[in-house]
C-alpha cells in the first residue's frame, strides 16, 4: 500500500531507498532457577563472544568510515567485556544461586554501576557508563532481541527512527545511510544539523513513521519540502527522480561561485562561513567555497566515548581545523553541553527544564578544571591559524567576565612557561538568551565579536521548545521580536566598532537573507551545503536597496507579514 506522510523539510536533497528501522529494543529481565547449569555457562559464555565480535566490527567500520577518534569507544567496550573482575562475579552467581545468565549479568551490573557511580571520581563514572552499554548488548544477545548500529548499516538504506541521538549520528555513513526521518525533532535539532553537515536528505518530526512505516519498504525522503512517500508507485519514483536530477543541476550551477567572494549587487561584502562539528567537517567547508567557520561545535568532541578529551587530544582537533581553514577565520565555540547534548561519562542531576538548567558556559564555569583543560588547548592550537573563541549561553556580563578572566589566566600562565600563544585571538559570545540580545550595548564594550544563535535565542524569546513539534508553530524566526532582538544586537555592536555574525540556521535561511543583509549583520554562519546557495541569492540583492526597507519591517505585527514582505521584496527585485 503507498502512502505519503509530512514533516519538517531538514536537509535537503531527494533520497529514495529502502527503510530502515532503528529501534530501541526492550530489555525486560525476569529471574528464573535454572538446572542445567553448565548449558547457562555456556549460553552466557556465547553471548559474551558475540557481543565481543560485534564490537570489533563496529570499531574497525567506525574507524574506517568515520574516524578513530568516533571508534575508540567501543575500544573500552571490548575491555570491559574482557574484565574478570565483572565476568567472574556474574558466572560465580549462576553457578552458587542457579539463576539465569540475564538476571545474573544484570543483578551484577547494577552493583558495580551503582557502586563506581557514587565514587567522586571521573575515571569510574566513566567505567560505570561503559558497563551499562556493554550490559544492554550482551542482554539483548541473551534475550534473542538485536541492537541496531548504524557504524553496521552496509546496504544503502533510509533510516527510519523515533529520534537519532547525536551518538547515533556519528556512526552515519553518508555513503550507505540515504536519508533519514524521525518522529521526533525540528529543523534545529541535532540531528538535522548534523544531517545538513553530511548532506543526507532529512525529514525531522514526522510523527507516525515508526508506527507505519515497515522494514525494506521503498521510502522517498524529500529534504526540500518535507515529504515522505512510501511504496511509491512507478510514476511517483519517476516524478521525484526528476525533482532530484533539477535538484542536482543547481547545485552545479551554484558550485561554479566556489571561489568567489560574497559581494551583493551594489558591491557590499559579507562572510559566509560554516558550521561545523569536527575537524573532519572542514573539507565540506572548503568544498563548498567557505569563507570562514563561523560556528565549530566542540562539544562533539566529547561526545561518543567513554571519557573526556585529553588537552592533548583537542589541542591536536583545533590545530587540524585551523591549519586546514589556512589562516580564514574560524570561531571555536567552548564546550555547550546539556540540554538535549549528553555525555555518557558525565551523569549529571536530571533537571526539570534541562534547557534552563545547568549547561554551556554555566556548567563550564562550576567545572572550571574541565573549562581550563580546554581553554588552555585552544590557546595551544592558536598559533596555526585565525582563531576566535567564543562563549556559549551567555546570560549576564558577570558570567562573560569569569570566562574571560580564566581565559587570560590560562594564557599568562602558558606564556610564563614558554608556550607559544596567538596574541591575536578574539573573544565573543553567542547572543541566544533574551537578556543578552537586550542588553547588547553594555555587553559590546567588552566583547569583540557577537554571533547570534536563533536556534536557542528563538526558544527562549518564544518560550516554545525548539525539539518540541507541538508548539512548533510558536518556533518563529520572523516573529517581529527576534528581528527586533537581531537589529538591536547588529546596531550595538556596531557602535562599538565590532562585529556581528549569525551561527543560527536562521542565518542560511532565503527568506532572513534579506532581512539579516539590510540591518548589516558582518557574517553569516551556516550548513557548509546552503553556503553556494547563498552566495549565489546575495549576489543578485542589493544592500542599500533593503536597507531602506528594515525600518518597516520592524513595524510589522506578526511573522507572516514579514515572510509576506520580503517574498514581494525579492520578486520585484
Ligand atoms: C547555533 C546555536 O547553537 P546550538 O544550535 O548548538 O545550540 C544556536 O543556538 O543558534
Ligand atoms: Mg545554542
Amino acid at each position: 500500500m503507498n502512502f505519503s506522510l509530512s514533516g519538517i523539510a531538514a536537509s535537503n536533497g531527494i533520497a529514495i531507498a529502502k527503510a530502515f528501522r532503528l529501534e530501541n529494543p526492550e530489555l525486560t529481565v525476569e529471574k528464573t532457577v535454572i538446572i542445567d547449569i553448565e548449558a547457562e555457562l555456556a549460553r552466557f559464555e556465547s553471548a559474551v563472544t558475540q557481543s565481543k565480535s560485534e564490537l570489533e566490527t563496529i570499531k574497525e567500520q567506525t574507524s574506517k568510515q568515520i574516524s578513530d577518534e568516533e571508534a575508540a569507544i567501543f575500544s573500552a567496550h571490548l575491555l570491559v567485556l574482557s574484565d574478570p573482575e565483572l565476568l567472574g562475579p556474574i558466572t560465580d552467581k549462576i553457578k552458587s544461586e542457579k539463576v539465569n545468565a540475564e538476571f545474573a549479568l544484570q543483578e551484577t551490573s547494577n552493583m558495580f554501576i551503582g557502586l563506581f557511580e557514587s565514587m567522586d571520581n571521573d575515571y569510574m563514572k566513566e567505567r560505570a557508563a561503559d558497563i551499562r552499554d556493554v550490559t544492554k548488548r550482551v542482554l539483548a544477545h541473551l534475550l534473542g532481541v538485536s541492537i541496531q548500529n548504524p557504524s553496521m548499516i552496509a546496504d544503502e538504506v533510509i533510516i527510519i527512527a523515533e529520534d537519532l541521538t547525536p551518538s547515533d549520528t556519528v556512526q552515519l555513513n553518508p555513503q550507505f545511510v540515504k536519508g533519514f526521518i524521525t518522529d521526533i525533532g525540528g529543523r534545529t535539532s541535532h540531528s538535522a544539523i548534523l544531517a545538513r553537515t553530511l548532506e543526507i536528505p532529512a525529514v525531522v518530526g514526522a510523527k507516525t513513521v515508526m508506527s507505519s512505516i515497515e522494514n525494506g519498504s521503498l521510502v522517498i525522503v524529500d529534504g526540500l519540502d518535507g515529504n515522505i512517500i512510501v511504496n511509491p508507485d512507478v510514476e511517483t519514483i519517476a516524478q521525484y527522480e526528476e525533482k532530484k536530477a533539477n535538484y542536482e543541476q543547481q547545485k552545479s550551477e551554484w558550485a561554479r561561485l566556489k571561489h568567489e567572494a560574497t559581494i551583493t549587487a551594489d558591491g557590499h561584502h559579507v562572510e559566509l562561513g560554516a558550521n561545523i562539528g569536527t575537524p573532519n567537517d572542514v573539507v565540506g567547508v572548503i568544498d563548498h567555497g567557505g569563507e570562514a567557520i563561523g560556528l565549530y561545535r566542540t562539544e562533539f568532541l566529547y561526545m561518543g566515548r567513554s571519557q573526556f578529551p585529553t588537552e592533548d587530544e583537542q589541542t591536536e582537533a583545533y590545530a587540524s581545523v585551523l591549519k586546514q581553514m589556512n589562516g580564514k577565520p574560524t570561531v571555536v565555540r567552548t564546550l555547550d553541553i546539556g540540554g538535549d547534548k549528553e555525555l555518557s561519562y558525565l551523569q549529571l542531576p536530571k533537571e526539570l527544564n534541562p534547557f534552563l538548567g545547568l549547561r554551556a558556559i554555566r556548567l563550564c564555569l562550576e567545572m572550571k578544571d574541565m573549562f581550563r583543560t580546554q581553554l588552555r588547548a585552544l590557546l595551544r592550537a592558536s598559533i596555526h591559524g585565525n582563531l576566535k573563541i567564543m562563549f556559549p549561553m551567555i546570560a549576564t556580563l558577570e558570567e562573560f567576565r569569569q570566562a574571560k578572566a580564566l581565559f587570560l589566566e590560562e594564557k599568562a600562565k602558558l606564556e610564563e612557561q614558554g608556550v607559544e600563544v596567538s596574541n591575536s585571538i578574539e573573544v565573543g559570545i553567542m547572543v541566544e538568551i533574551p537578556s543578552t540580545a537586550v542588553m547588547a550595548d553594555v555587553f559590546a564594550k567588552e566583547v569583540d565579536f557577537f554571533s547570534i544563535g536563533t536556534n536557542d535565542l528563538i526558544q527562549y524569546t518564544l518560550a516554545a521548545d525548539r525539539m518540541n513539534e507541538r508548539v512548533s508553530y510558536l518556533y518563529q524566526p520572523f516573529n517581529p521580536a527576534i528581528l527586533r532582538l537581531v537589529k538591536n544586537v547588529i546596531d550595538a555592536s556596531h557602535k562599538e566598532g565590532k562585529w556581528t555574525g549569525m551561527c543560527g540556521e536562521m542565518a542560511g535561511d532565503e527568506i532572513a537573507i534579506p532581512i539579516l543583509l539590510g540591518m548589516g549583520l558582518d557574517e553569516f554562519s551556516m550548513s557548509a551545503s546552503s553556503i553556494l546557495k547563498a552566495r549565489s541569492q546575495i549576489s543578485k540583492l542589493s544592500k542599500a536597496e533593503l536597507e531602506s526597507h528594515i525600518e518597516t519591517i520592524l513595524t510589522l505585527s506578526t511573522s507572516e507579514e514579514v515572510v509576506s514582505y520580503v517574498k514581494k521584496l525579492t520578486v520585484t527585485e
